[in-house]
């Protein structure tokens, strides 16, 4: 009778335990630096990209696979200076072992294919979506976490896997409404860097550490770039050959620079040749200045960019050969892509691509006598049973009028009243929020007249 008494005040909490004010300091309400809340609007624009992922990544035969947020610090500690394992966010637990938030998921797969060894039949195709984190002075005020899309190719040695890869980028961007106007994938080959280092006698294990540099070296003056590349032995009549190559402008350029029997000129040409079999030739473009950022790339390489020039990478993938062999595994051909949930929802932002999306159910079930409830509870498991999303009315009080505000609200289909007068002819009033037809009409005959909610 307590409870129900209090129902009937509707909100206010009546019994005496819980105090109605606080007797502490109110603690700090956001998330930690550079961490993000989502709320329910939040929520359903993300659950929305992720959704767009998922489909376009079991479209394309990929297997879902996952890995946990938390690894060894081991698995990223490299020493190619790049920055992702300089902004680590690892820490020491309580049994003194050293571990890390992973900053990239390529690593975890890795060693999952590593830990699978010869029980994983090749080819395989492995797809995931994780929170990936680093640790940044916030200095600049960046996040220190987001979300990543990957896809990955496990065991196919030809570009055929990168045209998968850029099959799937391509899908994505199709079913959100960006067409190759709004965006472009900019593709290379780290091996015309392979070829102009070996030609130059730069040592192979430098090769790594030659990468990061170069891709830092639209950022950097040219006299810094020829700094850090001496600082990674390479020489500046070297780093001159670097710099022609990554100016070349076209495939031919590349060849006569390379030679026509270079594996990166057969590689893209075969690469575009597919492109056009996929029809997404539209979104790519040759560009020899692509290298990323990553130290394991060694062969194809890409990067999805915004044309209006504004936004940082929205996407980058490619060929990393020798990472297995890194972790000290038996190597296998792999190739895959990084995709963060940031720049992508920028992009839609402005584009006015992302959806409105609100609240949606299917039903609203609402008691007007607080003796119905059991009933109206019944009334709306058994829709629920049926497939239906049903929103039954938890607190006491309400009215007709708010029934009407609240299904508008979201979005409901229909109205289920649960009232004395009806219910003593064993029926139920049903409104129609589309149609505002009304009909008082028995249970079950509300039951069996539903169809699965979409
Ligand atoms: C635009 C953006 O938020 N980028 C971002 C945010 N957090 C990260 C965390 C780890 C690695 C890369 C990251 C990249």
């Amino acid at each position: 009778a307590k409870a129900g008494e209090a129902e009937k005040q509707g909100r206010k909490s009546a019994s005496t335990s819980h105090q109605t004010s606080s007797s502490r300091e109110l603690i700090d309400t956001s998330p930690p630096r550079g961490t993000r809340d989502f709320d329910p609007q939040d929520m359903r624009l993300r659950s929305w990209l992720f959704g767009h992922w998922e489909v376009v990544s079991r479209q394309c035969g990929f297997e879902q696979v996952d890995f946990p947020v938390v690894e060894n610090e081991e698995l990223f500690v490299r020493k190619a200076g790049e920055e992702i394992t300089s902004q680590l966010y690892n820490f020491e637990d309580k049994g003194q072992r050293r571990l890390a938030l992973r900053p990239e998921l390529t690593p975890s797969l890795a060693r999952l294919v590593l830990k699978k060894a010869k029980s994983l039949p090749l080819p395989a195709k492995w797809w995931t979506i994780g929170q990936c984190w680093r640790y940044e002075r916030m200095t600049r005020g960046r996040r220190r976490e987001h979300y990543q899309w990957n896809c990955d190719i496990i065991g196919l040695e030809g570009v055929a896997a990168e045209a998968e890869l850029l099959a799937a980028i391509t899908l994505f961007f199709q079913r959100v409404g960006i067409t190759p106007a709004d965006v472009g994938i900019k593709v290379n080959s780290r091996k015309s860097l392979q070829a102009v280092l070996t030609q130059a006698g730069v040592p192979e294990d430098s090769f790594a550490a030659v990468c990061v540099v170069v891709d830092k070296i639209e950022k950097l003056p040219r006299e810094k770039v020829l700094e850090e590349l001496a600082g990674v032995g390479v020489a500046d009549t070297a780093a001159e050959k670097i710099m022609a190559a990554m100016g070349t402008r076209s495939l031919d350029d590349l060849a006569q620079l390379l030679g026509s029997d270079n594996e990166a000129v057969s590689d893209l040409r075969r690469l575009f040749q597919l492109a056009e079999a996929y029809g997404m030739a539209d979104w790519l473009a040759f560009d020899a200045s692509v290298v990323r950022g990553l130290s394991y790339y060694t062969g194809i390489v890409f990067e999805g960019f915004d044309k209006q020039g504004v936004l940082r990478a929205i996407c980058g993938g490619g060929r990393y050969d020798g990472l297995l062999g890194a972790l000290g595994g038996e190597n296998q051909p792999m190739c895959g892509f990084g995709f963060g949930d940031a720049v992508i929802m920028e992009l839609l932002q402005d584009r006015g691509l992302l959806p409105d999306l609100g609240h949606e159910v299917d039903d609203l079930v609402l008691a007007l006598d607080e003796d119905l409830r059991p009933q109206a509870s019944g009334i709306a498991q058994q829709l629920r049973k049926k497939g239906r999303r049903v929103d039954l009315v938890l607190e006491g009080g309400r009215r007709m009028k708010w029934a009407f505000k609240h299904a508008e609200r979201i979005n409901a289909q229909q109205l289920v009243l649960v009232g004395q007068e009806e219910w003593a002819e064993g029926k139920v009033r049903v409104k129609n929020l589309g149609t505002r037809e009304q009909e008082d009409m028995s249970v079950e005959a509300l039951i069996h007249s539903l169809t699965l909610s979409k």
